[in-house]
């Protein structure tokens, strides 16, 4: 479960975990005339969290809490205002959306995934507030709605409703927003790097429309017989942000090639980076491979795997 409701009345709370997902496939076309580009992708959530809590308050006016955790892995600062977070625009949408009045929260995300690491951290916390304020308040807005809702927030909102939901498996059209859930996992287990360093989503796309000299379709084909094709081998995955990626952040590049030395197994970028990621053959090879990453890589990594499908 990543999502627990807890009523003591008159006071009320939702706590929530809000996973990080890894693009296992990333196939990208050329950008359309709105800037945006066609993607099809392999997304799974994994067993990474932010912490989510959203508590009825009294008074009027609401409060956030916002910070990275003392013992995350990456140490980060936010530094974007409260007005800028996606909690916050999930929570306005909503406000927005629902005719009946909700009431003033206290609203405390203590995150543990780094931004900018194309691990989707943001948009599953908008995921989790959305999902949690639903609940919590009884709002009665369905599964598609819901995703609908979270594609208006950013293109991978929608994949992260619908982890929330039980699917943490699916493949994602459109330009991300269309979401087609898988309803069978064969259990992934990675070893998941993060740099200390971040790579902005827009510049990374950018980056790809100036290096792509002849513009291609997405790869349909190649996603789904990826994601049909039994158990993952190491080699499977693909990125075609990846180049750009390591354009935005030469030294992304050169870690991976230090990270190949020491596990000797392709090492794979997600989203638009900096984050990347190594499958393992079981979660005790992951495990293994982490600890000779940190040791002999100077950088943060931790072995997840992914959330088991709720049927
Ligand atoms: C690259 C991916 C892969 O899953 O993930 P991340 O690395 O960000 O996690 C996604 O396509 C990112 O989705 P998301 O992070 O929600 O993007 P948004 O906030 O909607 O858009 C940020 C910016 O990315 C660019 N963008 C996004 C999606 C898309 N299909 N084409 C784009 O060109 C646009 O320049 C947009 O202004
Ligand atoms: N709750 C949040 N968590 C992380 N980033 C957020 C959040 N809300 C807004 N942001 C903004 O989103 C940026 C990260 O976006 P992006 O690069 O797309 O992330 P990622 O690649 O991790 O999905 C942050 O630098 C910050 O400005």
């Amino acid at each position: 479960m990543t999502s627990r409701l807890t009523h003591v009345e008159p006071y009320a709370e939702a706590e929530m975990l809000c996973p990080a997902k890894v693009n296992l496939a990333l196939s990208v076309g050329a950008a359309q005339e709105n800037g945006y580009h066609p993607i099809v992708s392999w997304m799974v959530a994994v067993d990474f969290w932010d912490q989510l809590s959203v508590q009825c308050i009294e008074g009027i006016e609401d409060r956030y809490h916002i910070s990275f955790s003392e013992d995350a892995s990456v140490r980060q600062a936010v530094d974007w205002d409260v007005e800028k977070d996606l909690v916050y625009k999930a929570h306005q949408l909503m406000k927005r959306r629902v005719e009946k009045k909700i009431p003033p929260v206290e609203v405390t995300l203590k995150k543990y995934i780094p931004a900018g690491a194309g691990l989707g951290g943001g948009s599953s916390d908008a995921a989790g507030m959305l999902v949690g304020l639903n609940e919590l308040f009884e709002l009665g807005i369905g599964d598609d709605d819901l995703i609908a809702m979270g594609a208006e927030l950013g293109c991978d909102v929608g994949f992260a409703v619908s982890a929330f939901l039980g699917k943490p498996s699916a493949m994602a059209t459109g330009y991300g927003e269309v979401i087609e859930a898988m309803t069978h996992l064969e259990p992934v287990h990675l070893a998941l790097i993060m740099p200390n360093v971040g790579c902005a989503t827009a510049e990374v796309y950018n980056a790809f429309d100036e290096m792509s000299e002849d513009h291609k379709d997405v790869d349909h084909d190649g996603v789904w017989s990826l994601i049909k094709g039994g158990k993952l081998k190491a080699d499977g995955p693909f990125n075609d942000l990846a180049e750009a990626a390591e354009k935005v952040q030469p030294r992304l590049g050169e870690l991976r090639g230090r990270i190949y030395e020491a596990v000797h197994k392709p090492v794979h970028v997600t989203g638009s980076g900096s984050a990347m990621f190594v499958i393992g053959e079981s979660k005790e090879d992951a495990r293994k491979m982490m600890d000779i990453i940190v040791e002999r890589c100077d950088v943060a990594c931790i072995d997840v795997q992914t959330l088991k499908i709720n049927p």
